[in-house]
């Protein structure tokens, strides 16, 4: 069951969903808007080798925005955290943006129950595109889980920034 906007914002009231920051303008009617923070991560190798940290560089969106070239990848996050011990957080991409050939993940839209961190978007974009900081770029919706909940504990608990891949811990 997904939470409808009115329910998100009761939920963040009754502390049951976690939101750092919170703005009654960001409720949709089953979501909640999530803005672009101010860092980028772009990898450096040319192959990305799951049983190593790859080399990545971080990048600090300027205020007058920054232009991605056409089918370029790059790591961004949500300006807040966010996260509930209750229910199932999904990130989605805009429309808005969709519209514009950006996808805001690759595959991967889950988060945790248990996570409360800022969100790791996987940027991908079809056309060239200029991005800024503090734009609205995609969405989280709340879903009501069926089940013994066990809290998550894993590689990206407590997010500040994008996360690169820590796939190598799981070589170890
Ligand atoms: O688009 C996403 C998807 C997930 N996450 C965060 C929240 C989620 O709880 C955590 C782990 O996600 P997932 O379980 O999909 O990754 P994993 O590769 O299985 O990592 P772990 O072993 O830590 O579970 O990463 C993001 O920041 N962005």
């Amino acid at each position: 069951m997904i939470l409808t906007g009115n329910e998100i914002t009761k939920e963040f009231y009754s502390g049951k969903i976690k939101f750092s920051q919170f703005d009654m303008v960001k409720i949709g009617t089953n979501s909640y808007d999530l803005c672009l923070g101010s860092e980028l991560i772009f990898y450096q190798d040319d192959i990305l080798d799951v049983k190593k940290e790859n080399k990545y560089k971080i990048i600090e969106i300027p205020d007058e925005g920054i232009v991605i070239p056409k089918h370029s990848f790059c790591l961004g996050s949500s300006s807040i955290k966010l996260g509930s011990d209750f229910y199932v957080p999904i990130i989605h991409g805009k429309s808005t943006t969709a519209r514009m050939g950006l996808f805001v993940h690759i595959t991967a839209d889950l988060i945790d129950i248990g996570f409360y961190g800022t969100t790791t978007f996987q940027l991908h974009n079809l056309l060239p595109i200029k991005l800024y900081k503090g734009m609205p770029i995609a969405q989280v919706s709340f879903w009501k889980p069926k089940g013994d909940i066990v809290l998550y504990d894993g590689k990206y608990q407590g997010a500040e920034t994008p996360l690169t891949s820590k796939v190598y811990k799981d070589f170890r």
